[in-house]
């Protein structure tokens, strides 16, 4: 089954990503993601100076996914500008995740990387803007504020990273917003954040940030995922490039991703438990799920998503 897609009009080989956040901090990391079968590179939210992040246990593996507060430690955005050529030299298309701590750092950073080689730039909107107020993500003032600044910066197509929403108000809010800007694509999901695990033996949480609050990832925030990424593509329309990321770790679960509208998605938490191995398995799984049920490419199904 021909997997080849495209977001934003950048040309992919095929529908599977990583997705900022597991292993793509240093050049080392997003080189073994440039020779995996991964149809782009996709770095780690980087700030305006480089981060340690928050003290450990910072991360912690579930049954169903994991839980982290990693706090965004990055080498800083200018050490993945200086990235750019040899990831480019890989062949396949560099995706920056950008997080900056307010829309002047943000406008910095996407103004430098508007003049790099880089192909899309992702601007994290789960990053706090402004101090006692919601991140960007859930602040709409904020968020058409952010849009305003950074969406005309250069040529290149600027996407935003989306916290996930539950209510169908903010799906429409946000919409009417994001059509407001030359916004070329979405990523829907973020990891749910400040949820708590608890340790029943040791009576504490997990994690030691935040008093153990941290990201939800994996098979716990499929349907988050799925739910987004269907509620956007109904609200924004064909155009808008949408990548689906939350809870994929098999080719069933890009494949529903693809019904609810998805052009391309994004791997994390099952990159980070089982390595990049799982681009070209997941590539697999998928092609041979699609081929059993007679379908030949991805538009034969993308968005197709059939009512009971
Ligand atoms: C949560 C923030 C630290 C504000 C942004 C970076 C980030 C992190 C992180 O670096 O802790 N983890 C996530 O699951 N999603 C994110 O967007």
């Amino acid at each position: 089954v021909n997997l080849q897609t495209s977001v934003a009009g950048v040309a992919l080989s095929s529908y599977l990503m990583n997705a900022s956040g597991p292993k793509c901090t240093t050049a080392e990391e997003l080189n073994i993601i440039g020779h995996s079968q991964a149809a782009a590179i996709v770095t780690k939210s980087c700030t305006f100076e480089a981060r340690q992040g928050n003290p450990e246990p910072r991360y912690r593996d579930l049954p169903l996914g994991s839980i982290q507060s990693m706090g965004l430690p990055n080498l800083g955005y200018q050490a993945y500008l200086d990235m750019v050529p040899s990831l480019k030299a890989m062949g396949k298309p560099v995706v920056i995740s950008i997080s900056g701590f307010s829309i002047a750092e943000n406008r910095t950073m996407v103004t430098a990387f508007q003049q790099s080689d880089a192909d899309l730039l992702e601007v994290n909107f789960s990053c706090p803007n402004i101090p006692g107020k919601p991140q960007i993500a859930y602040d709409f003032e904020q968020t058409e504020a952010a849009l305003s600044q950074l969406c005309q910066l250069g040529d290149k197509p600027i996407g935003i990273k989306l916290a996930p929403y539950f209510d169908m108000s903010h799906f429409e809010s946000m919409a009417a917003i994001i059509k407001r800007y030359p916004v070329k694509f979405i990523t829907c999901v973020n990891s749910i954040g400040n949820t708590l695990v608890i340790d029943p033996e040791t009576e504490s949480p997990v994690i030691k940030p935040k008093g153990g609050y941290g990201g939800l990832c994996g098979d716990y925030i499929k349907p988050i995922g799925l739910a987004n990424v269907r509620a956007f593509r109904q609200l924004l329309g064909d155009d808008m490039g949408i990548i689906g990321v939350g809870g994929i770790k098999t080719g069933s679960d890009a494949f529903e991703y693809l019904l609810a509208g998805a052009d391309a998605v994004q791997i994390a938490t099952c990159f980070e438990k089982e390595g990049p191995s799982c681009f070209q398995r997941i590539e697999q799984e998928l092609s041979d799920f699609m081929a059993k049920k007679g379908y030949q490419q991805l538009s034969d199904a993308k968005g197709k998503l059939k009512a009971l």
